[in-house]
């Protein structure tokens, strides 16, 4: 599905957590970041917007957020256009941007005061600090956290006001492995108590583990959206091996599609099982050892990579 599949906002779901239809943004000198997206995030929701560098996410998010207003479309974050009636959205919301930017001096229980002093139904600061697993760094300061834990703190305020929808802007970018699976558990716990989620990330494994839908933008557009299931399943399954020495790539049965680089050969398929079947067959009657086999199904990282090399690349200064 494109975007321009995808309804406008004169058909408006009034279900939607977050609703973007036809969405342009604009930057000064006339270049367009965003050109015409359409999605929509159900109440509850995980919905990860992915994207080649400079596809337009972060523009995007900063729209849903209400930072700045789009130049063609409509935005609706809870039913509310979230530039115009900030004051309805923002408390109902919680946002953690690429950069932080708060005060290095301060403690981080400081920070979080200081934040839940402007927040209205505020979380006490130790209770957000231990979801997000910072109750040890609790005196330090900021300047003195890594850049892992000051992510965590970011996270830590997103969650101070108890949101509705979490806007999640490459939340796991700095964690180590551990800490990255810590956020994506705590994710999962936030969307399962009813949360809503938009998250943007370059983790493509990140988007596998959490999210219900997706959409992948690239060049201001999104170029495919839906469940990865979705997104996958026009994309063929792929098995690999290398044959041994003396046994040519030309002994494969033909109505395997390989193609070799040197002994590996690479095979791709839409019948996963039924070319596997005959290649084992085959590796059997002609006592063929396949090093290496691998075969799996098409995966996001596919669909991904598939998009940002077979895409043409339009020059920065183009609109659509
Ligand atoms: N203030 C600005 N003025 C002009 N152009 C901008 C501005 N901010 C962003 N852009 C351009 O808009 C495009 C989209 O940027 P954006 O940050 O939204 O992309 P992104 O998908 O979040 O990228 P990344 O994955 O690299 O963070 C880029 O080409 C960027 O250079």
């Amino acid at each position: 599905m494109t975007s321009d599949d995808i309804p406008t906002a004169s058909t408006a779901d009034p279900d939607a957590a977050v609703e973007a239809a036809s969405v342009r943004r604009r930057y000064t000198g006339g270049f367009e970041a965003v050109r015409g997206i359409s999605f929509s995030v159900a109440r509850g929701e995980l919905f990860a917007l992915l994207g080649t560098n400079g596809a337009g996410k972060t523009s995007t998010v900063e729209l849903l957020e209400g930072l700045a207003r789009p130049d063609g479309g409509t935005v609706r974050v809870l039913g509310h256009d979230p530039y115009r009636e900030r004051a309805a959205v923002r408390p109902r919301t919680g946002v953690m941007l690429q950069e932080g930017g708060f005060p290095s001096d301060l403690t981080v229980t400081e920070t979080l005061r200081m934040w839940a002093g402007c927040t209205s139904g505020a979380r006490p600061p130790g209770e957000a600090l231990d979801l997000v697993g910072l109750t040890p760094r609790a005196r330090v300061r900021v300047k003195q956290l890594s850049g892992g834990e000051r992510r965590r703190l970011d996270l830590a305020l997103a969650l101070l006001g108890r949101p509705e929808v979490l806007f999640l802007d490459e939340p796991t970018t700095g964690l180590d492995a551990e800490g990255r699976r810590d956020t994506w558990r705590l994710v999962r716990e936030l969307r399962e108590s009813g949360t809503t989620v938009l998250l943007t990330t370059h983790y493509l494994e990140e988007a596998e583990a959490l999210a219900d839908r997706l959409a992948i933008m690239h060049q201001g557009r999104i170029v495919t959206s839906g469940t990865i299931a979705d997104v996958t399943a026009a994309r063929p399954a792929r098995i690999r091996f290398d044959l041994p020495d003396g046994v040519p790539p030309a002994r494969l049965p033909l109505s395997l599609k390989a193609a070799a680089d040197g002994r590996r050969i690479d095979i791709r398929t839409h019948r996963l099982q039924e070319s596997l079947h005959e290649l084992l067959c085959w590796a059997k009657e002609s006592q063929v050892d396949l090093h290496k086999l691998d075969a799996r199904s098409a995966s996001l990282e596919e669909a991904f990579l598939d998009i940002a090399q077979n895409r043409a690349t339009e020059p920065k200064g183009a609109t659509a």
